[in-house]
């Protein structure tokens, strides 16, 4: 990179840290994409001019509220709620809902920046947002959840609107959140309305939703072996997480002929060398999505697998891995040790799941590296897709949507491929999606003017 780049990419970066003290999450994200979009700004210098990426990294508005619900043995509790609407200048804002007892607005800021790129590389019209609160489900019963969504809900219907803000789940926030969530809303506002996305099938979901970005992510890393002529078929994969991503990436992994063989939670993870095939994966979806139990089980009912305690997946030797659980999981370590066990492509399911070094570690080996804001972008595409479904009040059927899907994800490709593109016909794929994810926002940015 040439001296004047990273000179002002230093300057940037001071000036953002002095204006966010402490939140090292955002900090990271932005200096992800600042490092490759700096150069690109510098060579046109319309977007300099306009001060773009400064406007791009400062949300349009925070929201911050309290949420006060009562447990099941009467005592009241109180939680910090968020919304961080970040940019709306390509469509309403749009990102999902995190329920987790480490969020913050660090967190929330970085998912809010990133979801703005993502959603832009989508093609579909949805700026970026992103919430949640610091309310932990585990161990609350399905009447305490409900409490506490119908209480969020009474606060945030104020904020949101299928024209103004659309969230979605995110981690901790799946169909039964989504539908207290949609209800309590009805309720307040007397309409019907597309605000949510994720919702039952019943009342105005999606087919494929659910396994939207996992299918997504699956079919990104497909598109990125078609064009080094490969292919998913026989390839071994780690994976990590045991959530909606991380079920719904084996679940597509499995039918395109690869075979995972790890999943992971916050305490440990289960090795299957014989592959988690469709059977041992309808038992974890009901042990994650109706029993809420924990992966060690997995080990206790198949022979198979090997449970480690307190570890992470990272030093398993496999072809390809898919990191699906969450923000920073693979530290420069286990980036390494991924690249000595001779890892070809890592898919990141999970938002930001490779710290910065982690990142540079796996750009400079020359391996296959999909970031997340282009590897996952399925969950949201499909959130696109039943808004406009909700807007027409019609229903595609699966094929329809897993064709679109698809498609999307195919075009997301091209857009990193046609950015990023390296002399000897590798691709720098954080540099693709960042470049190509700025552009969109920046154009109509500029054409809005000074607002
Ligand atoms: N649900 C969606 O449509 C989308 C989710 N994502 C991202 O994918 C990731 C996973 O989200 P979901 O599967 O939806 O959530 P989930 O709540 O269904 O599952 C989260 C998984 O991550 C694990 N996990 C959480 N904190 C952890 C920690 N500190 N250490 C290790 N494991 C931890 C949990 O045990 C669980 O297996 C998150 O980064 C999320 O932002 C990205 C795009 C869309
Ligand atoms: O479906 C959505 O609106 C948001 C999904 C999401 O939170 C994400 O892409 O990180």
């Amino acid at each position: 990179m040439a001296d004047a780049a990273e000179e002002e990419i230093e300057q940037f970066m001071h000036g953002l840290e002095r204006r966010n003290p402490g939140e090292t999450e955002f900090h990271q994200a932005v200096h992800e994409v600042v490092e490759s979009v700096m150069p690109f700004v510098l060579d046109h210098q319309k977007y300099k001019q306009a001060q773009i990426l400064e406007r791009m990294t400062e949300p349009d508005r925070i929201i911050i509220f309290r949420v006060t619900w009562q447990d099941d043995s009467g005592q009241i509790r109180a939680n910090r709620a968020w919304r961080v609407q970040f940019n709306n200048s390509i469509g309403p804002y749009k990102g999902g809902l995190r329920f987790h007892p480490e969020v913050t607005l660090s967190v929330l800021k970085f998912l809010g920046f990133e979801q703005t790129f993502k959603n832009s590389l989508t093609g579909l019209p949805m700026g970026g947002a992103k919430g949640g609160a610091n309310f932990n489900p585990k161990g609350k019963t399905d009447n305490e959840v409900m409490r506490f969504c119908h209480s969020m809900m009474t606060e945030l219907h104020r904020h949101i609107g299928e024209d103004t803000d659309v969230p979605a789940g995110d981690i901790g926030v799946g169909g039964r959140e989504i539908s207290y969530l949609f209800g309590q809303y009805k309720r307040l506002a007397n309409r019907y309305a597309g605000i949510l996305t994720g919702k039952g099938l019943s009342f105005g979901g999606s087919k494929v939703r659910t396994e939207a970005t996992g299918y997504g992510c699956a079919y990104f890393c497909e598109n990125m072996l078609k064009h080094q002529h490969d292919s998913l078929e026989g390839k071994s994969c780690i994976v990590s997480g045991s959530g909606n991503v991380a079920i719904y990436t084996v679940e597509k992994l499995n039918h395109l002929g690869a075979r995972a063989v790890t999943l992971s939670d916050s305490d440990g993870f289960v090795h299957d060398p014989d592959g988690i095939d469709a059977e041992k994966l309808a038992w974890v979806k009901e042990l994650k999505e109706v029993r809420r139990g924990r992966i060690s089980e997995y080990a206790e009912e198949f022979s198979t697998a090997k449970y480690h305690a307190g570890a992470k997946p990272w030093g398993v030797e496999a072809d390809i891995a898919f990191p699906c659980a969450t923000q920073n999981e693979i530290e420069l370590e286990d980036a390494q040790s991924l690249l000595k066990n001779g890892v070809r492509a890592v898919a990141e399911g999970a938002n930001m799941p490779t710290v910065l070094e982690g990142a540079h570690a796996f750009t400079e080996s020359g391996i296959l590296y999909a970031p997340s804001k282009a590897a996952n972008a399925g969950g949201v595409a499909v959130s696109g897709l039943e808004q406009s479904q909700n807007a027409l009040r019609i229903s595609w059927d699966h094929e329809e949507v897993d064709r679109r899907l698809r498609g999307i994800m195919c075009d997301i490709h091209e857009k990193c491929v046609e950015y990023a593109k390296n002399g000897d016909g590798t691709v720098n794929y954080v540099r693709g999606a960042n470049i190509a994810g700025f552009v969109k926002v920046a154009d109509a940015m500029l054409a809005y003017g000074a607002v």
